[in-house]
């Protein structure tokens, strides 16, 4: 099982190639298109903003490469947030896979402290994506941004509101929490997507 990471300005590449190993992969860090193409899943990590992350993906035609891809990519955290439309961070357009804007959690109406830091439960889990994980585990979040429950939202959370924490549409999976550092339920997460067929579709 050949894995990639696709290497760009995102802060948190290291640690989820370290996660991989913990589950006994060892993956390629690349930006090469051809590397990408040729391996059985990719990963689209995530720590950082939208706008910066875009520019750069941009500025190295990542976001073509990662609309053409073909096989199971999983998207992390901002990873999640760049594969929608639109983000309110920075006001920029994303790869737009997912036809959905990405909003701020605006305090006033969460009375809560933002960023979401911390573990919080998943809620609505439904797909291959969580299989032995159950309702109310708990996974870790860093985010000051979110995706609201849309038709593709495969698990909720609640952060003052349910929102998306985790998406799947054809061949992209993404969640909005941090796997690598979920512990025993983040590394069932990665060893499920290990084991995601191309051909699973969107079960609406
Ligand atoms: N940890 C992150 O990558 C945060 C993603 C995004 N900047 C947010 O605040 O939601």
């Amino acid at each position: 099982m050949n894995v990639s990471i696709i290497q760009y300005n995102a802060g948190n590449i290291f640690s989820v190639a370290n996660a991989f190993r913990r589950i006994g992969v060892e993956p390629v860090i690349t930006d090469k298109a051809s590397v990408l193409a040729s391996s059985d899943c990719v990963v689209f990590p995530g720590q950082g903003s939208a706008h910066t992350t875009m520019e750069y993906l941009r500025e190295h035609s990542l976001d073509r490469v990662i609309r053409s891809l073909r096989q199971p990519i999983l998207g992390i955290c901002v990873g999640q947030q760049l594969l929608c439309a639109h983000s309110e961070e920075g006001d920029v357009d994303c790869v737009g896979v997912f036809p959905e804007s990405v909003r701020k959690f605006s305090p006033k109406s969460h009375e809560l402290k933002v960023p979401e830091m911390g573990w919080n439960s998943l809620h609505d889990i439904s797909s291959p994506l969580f299989k032995g994980v159950d309702d109310n585990d708990f996974v870790y979040f860093v985010h000051s941004y979110y995706v609201p429950v849309c038709p593709y939202t495969i698990a909720t959370a609640n952060y003052g509101l349910s929102y998306s924490a985790a998406l799947h549409k054809d061949n992209f999976w993404t969640v909005q929490f941090h796997p690598e550092k979920s512990g025993r339920v983040g590394e069932r997460i990665l060893e499920n997507f290990l084991n995601i067929s191309p051909t699973e579709k969107l079960t609406l």
